[in-house]
């Protein structure tokens, strides 16, 4: 008899942070199990924030043999207009595709392939009825860590006992997986918005469904987050949780301005450095400033007279800093006072800068993929959270998990705050002088920890194995 080949579908969100995330991991699942000659496909939604990404996944794809791409097409009818939230718009955005996904499943069903289950990014979770009215299992694949998850697990408990958003007044938040209750300036700015067709109703949507799942998948690891990975796996109700990180794109995601010969300038900078002496600064796929808050950043980093790498973005523009002459933007005379001791670029190769041996402080927004990567390096962080999760994040790898220096933890865009140069000085002074020297102790045993979670016989990879015996022996 004829032996049907085995398929797992992802749908990602449309965003950098998420997609190559996504694809990493679906890499993964293949390669821990070749015999099993699994395949992958991909459903991509066409990205509305970032022009380059579509090409970008197609190229990256065709290279990779065992995996197809569906690109789906425009939103049709397009959704109106951008509603207040963005989360919103995303959950619309991603339910209006409900009626392709059904018939892209129940096409797979009757091809040559079996599909074994559909994995859904976090926004996506209302795509699980395509699924389910086709008997096929969902699982959720997470690309933040499992300190979110908490919070994403927890809301559709409270919301029943209080029908509201949260205000920034409301009592911090116990959460079951966390030793300490969240602030409400760590929450995710959406859920404060309690409009209608707000980030609040947003987060309600995709969390209400995130108990169907079959199981949901964590990017992160045992060793990082035990107590919360823990006390969820305790509670009745929730899906099995199989922590699989970290998963990081180690080749990196090229970028269409990235110039290479600027940046074989800069590694030959870097590589006559001694080790730890420069701080990288680098905000994630679409996090950016406005000129008053770069000017502080570079006089910051012009007293502090620490070397850096900036990877410069502005606010509102995926534009890279060549394309926006960065003389018109910094200080007078910053780059000729700088020469030799900084540099500035656009979009930077981030996963090799923080493994060169001269990078010893990280400033980031502390995405969950740019805290993965520091801890894969054991290079610190100190914290500027922007947006979406980022908050929570910075509470966490601070407070909770003495793994970051503090610049900010409640720092969010659109708030009107300018962080000035002297608090900048003294955040990379900290980070980069000696006084985080526990932190930095913390994140070189990280660091290990994460190493031997994906080897052979490690947390993560275990978990990878359990989650193939379980979607291979499902229904069996
Ligand atoms: O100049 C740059 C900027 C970014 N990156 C890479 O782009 C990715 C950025 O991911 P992340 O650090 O997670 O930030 P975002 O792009 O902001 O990611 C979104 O998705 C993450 C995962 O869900 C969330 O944690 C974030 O809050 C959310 O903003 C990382 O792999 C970086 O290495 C580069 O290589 N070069």
């Amino acid at each position: 008899m004829e032996r049907r080949s085995k398929e797992l579908v992802f749908v990602p969100c449309p965003g950098v942070g998420h997609i190559i995330s996504t694809i990493e991991f679906a890499t993964r699942l293949l390669d821990q199990h070749p015999e099993l000659e699994l395949s992958v496909t991909l459903l991509i939604m066409p990205a509305p924030f970032n022009p380059y990404l579509d090409s970008h996944v197609t190229s990256l794809v065709s290279s990779l043999p065992r995996f197809t791409l569906f690109s789906l097409p425009p939103a049709s009818p397009p959704l109106p207009h951008l509603p207040r939230s963005i989360e919103y718009f995303i959950v619309s955005l991603v339910q209006s595709y409900l009626p392709h996904v059904r018939s892209l499943l129940q096409q797979l069903l009757s091809g040559p392939a079996t599909p074994l289950a559909l994995f859904l990014d976090l926004f996506c979770t209302p795509l699980m009825d395509a699924a389910h009215d086709l008997s096929l299992p969902s699982y959720i694949y997470l690309t933040s860590g499992a300190g979110f998850l908490d919070f994403v697990l927890h809301l559709p408990v409270r919301h029943p006992q209080l029908k509201r958003e949260f205000f920034i007044s409301d009592p911090d938040l116990p959460l079951p997986g966390s030793s300490l209750p969240l602030p409400m300036s760590s929450l995710p700015g959406a859920v404060f918005d309690g409009d209608q067709t707000g980030g609040y109703a947003a987060y309600l949507k995709f969390s209400s469904r995130f108990r169907d799942a079959r199981g949901i998948v964590v990017n992160t690891f045992f060793e990082l987050e035990h107590q919360t990975i823990s006390s969820l796996s305790r509670i009745d109700g929730i899906p099995p949780l199989y922590t699989v990180g970290p998963v990081i794109d180690h080749k990196g995601l090229p970028h269409p301005s990235f110039d290479r010969d600027r940046w074989e300038a800069i590694w030959r900078w870097l590589d006559q450095l001694p080790d730890s002496s420069v701080v990288f600064l680098c905000f994630g796929s679409m996090g950016g400033f406005n000129v008053e808050q770069v000017k502080e950043i570079a006089a910051g980093l012009e007293h502090s007279g620490h070397r850096f790498l900036w990877a410069l973005r502005m606010l509102d523009s995926p534009k890279q800093l060549e394309e926006v002459k960065p003389e018109s933007i910094l200080p007078e005379g910053f780059l000729g006072r700088t020469e030799g001791r900084g540099v500035v670029c656009g979009w930077a190769p981030q996963v090799e800068v923080l493994g060169h041996r001269a990078i010893g402080g990280f400033v980031s927004h502390c995405g969950w993929n740019s805290t993965l990567e520091s801890l894969w390096h054991g290079v610190p962080m100190l914290t500027w959270p922007i947006y979406a999760e980022q908050q929570l994040n910075a509470f966490r790898m601070v407070k909770e998990l003495g793994l970051a220096v503090e610049l900010r933890l409640d720092y969010r865009e659109g708030a009107g705050e300018v962080v000035k140069a002297d608090e900048i000085e003294r955040g990379v002074r900290l980070l980069m002088e000696g006084e985080a020297g526990e932190v930095r102790r913390k994140v070189k045993e990280m660091k290990e920890a994460a190493r031997r979670a994906v080897c052979e016989g490690g947390s993560s990879y275990h978990s990878i194995h359990k989650l193939i015996q379980d979607l291979v022996n499902q229904g069996s």
